[in-house]
């Protein structure tokens, strides 16, 4: 709301300067080969269109619109700036693959984020963030945490889904998301600096894709304050755990914060700044919290409609159980049996990837396709258009598993399932979201029967998924978890 108002209050002040700069710009030679679309009206460009779609769920609709009017290379602008959609495999592995282009986040996120965030950094500085990270995030590092996540899954399932009637799924999976999080990468315990940060970083989430005005009552300020309060939390377990490192009294693989206060170098030095690993340790969790909860709320909301793959998940889920103890935690063996389920995870990633798209940054005059696009401009890339291409994906509306099986995708060219993206800046978390995910299905599908509360079963995109009132559902037990 608060992000559709200050755009339509900004749009008066805009059309103004719009009209002036209209009546006053001297006429610049206009490239050849731009591609077709029109750039609208300065600043505001087709931005409310955009946003308009999103909310009303027929985002992927407004870029089919484009895409047939103009092809699958236009031109448009978006949030101030002129920009060129692309869609398509061949586009995302362009976007995904070329040097030219740089990631480039909107302007608010940048300002919450600070610069040292690995989504600002290209080159050198990139590999060397992206490689620290890695060091925790490679998935001979996290099979150590299977045990921890099991924990902090079960203890969420006795707390809030058991003994209730009716639960909402969404805000539920947030802050589980969270606490596994915060557990893994900050080494935070549940407790009152758990619960503090979880409430800031729900309000740095409001406005860190708002318009960036610092004015009192905007989501953006309360999302600025509130990223400053969770940083300098972050500072104080960072101080903390340097003195534990430099003193020798934690094991390097305690924690995300350890492990990059740890790594250094040939010569010995640092590979890391403190202020680089706070603001990644932030991105990390900013990157991983909302993501992986949008996943596993549209897996339930897909299985309470769809008895035959529940039935396939609780017979994968039952035989892993079988051979454990009651309580007993599951091990990284365990997760690798269950593929069935990240089959169904990966297709729900596919009908509804939780990251629409992104956008780059031309850093010098490219070509795409046989069009031009001049440096400075951005390059938009979609996931859903790719997704929902009926040429790779056969009847791509259909919920099918089964599609991820012997990969009858594997088939498809390169960059035809992009829910993590591609190239050099591939999701890093995408292990830890697989177990996440596995290790909270395990528990769900076989002691919880559920029904969707809403007849409606829509969602809007607030730029990320939402499905209506956060998917409220009645419960039924099973067992006891
Ligand atoms: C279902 C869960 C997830 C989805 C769908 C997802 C999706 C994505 C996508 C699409 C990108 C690439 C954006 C681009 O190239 O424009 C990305 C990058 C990133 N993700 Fe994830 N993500 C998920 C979970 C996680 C988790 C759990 C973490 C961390 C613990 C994480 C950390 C990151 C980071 C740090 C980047 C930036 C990588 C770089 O620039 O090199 N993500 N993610």
């Amino acid at each position: 709301m608060d992000y559709l108002s200050i755009v339509v209050a900004l749009a008066v002040t805009v059309s103004s300067i719009a009209i002036i700069h209209l009546l006053t710009r001297v006429k610049k030679p206009c490239p050849a080969n731009l591609p077709p679309g029109s750039l609208g009206l300065p600043v505001i460009g087709q931005s409310l269109g955009l946003l308009r779609a999103m909310r009303s769920n027929t985002d992927d609709q407004w870029i089919r619109d484009r895409i047939d009017r103009y092809g699958p290379v236009s031109k448009l602008s978006l949030f101030g700036t002129p920009t060129v959609l692309i869609a398509g495999p061949a586009a995302n592995k362009f976007v995904f693959f070329s040097s030219a282009l740089a990631t480039r986040q909107p302007r608010s996120a940048q300002r919450i984020l600070g610069g040292n965030s690995i989504f600002d950094l290209h080159g050198p500085d990139h590999r060397r963030v992206r490689g620290a990270l890695l060091e925790f995030l490679r998935p001979d590092m996290l099979k150590m945490y299977v045990g921890k996540i099991d924990g902090e899954v079960q203890r969420h399932i006795e707390e809030n889904w058991a003994g209730r009637a009716t639960v909402t799924v969404m805000p539920l999976m947030k802050r589980m998301t969270f606490d596994i999080i915060s557990a893994l990468l900050f080494g935070l315990e549940r407790g009152d600096t758990r619960d503090t940060l979880s409430g800031e970083f729900a309000r740095v989430m409001e406005g860190i894709w708002a318009i960036p005005v610092n004015l009192p009552f905007t989501a953006f300020r309360r999302s600025l304050k509130a990223s400053g309060r969770g940083r300098r939390v972050l500072e104080g377990i960072t101080r903390e755990k340097k003195e534990k490192v430099e003193q020798g009294k934690t094991s390097r693989n305690s924690d995300l914060i350890t492990c990059l206060l740890s790594l250094t170098d040939e010569h010995g030095e640092r590979v890391l700044t403190d202020e680089e690993i706070v603001a990644n340790a932030i991105v990390a969790l900013i990157a991983g919290h909302d993501t992986t909860s949008i996943l596993m709320t549209f897996m339930v909301r897909q299985l309470a409609n769809d008895p035959t793959t529940l039935a396939a998940m609780v017979q994968e889920h039952e035989e892993i159980a079988k051979n454990k103890a009651d309580g007993e935690a599951l091990t990284w063996e365990d997760l690798a049996k269950m593929k069935l389920t990240w089959r169904v995870a990966q297709e729900t990633l596919r009908t509804v990837p939780p990251i629409f798209g992104n956008f780059r940054v031309a850093l010098k005059d490219i070509e795409f396709d046989g069009y031009f696009i001049p440096k400075g401009w951005q390059v938009l890339w979609t996931a859903n258009v790719t997704h929902m291409d009926a040429s790779i994906y056969h009847e791509p509306a259909k919920f099918d598993p089964s599609r991820f099986e012997n990969q009858s995708v594997s088939a498809a060219p390169p960059c035809s399932f992009v829910a993590f993206g591609g190239g050099p800046r591939i999701c890093p978390g995408i292990e830890f979201s697989r177990m996440e995910t596995l290790v909270t299905m395990h528990y769900l599908v076989r002691h919880f029967k559920w029904k969707l509360c809403c007849k409606s079963d829509t969602f809007v995109r607030n730029l990320l998924p939402s499905p209506l009132h956060g998917l409220p559902i009645e419960i039924e037990h099973m067992t006891s978890p």
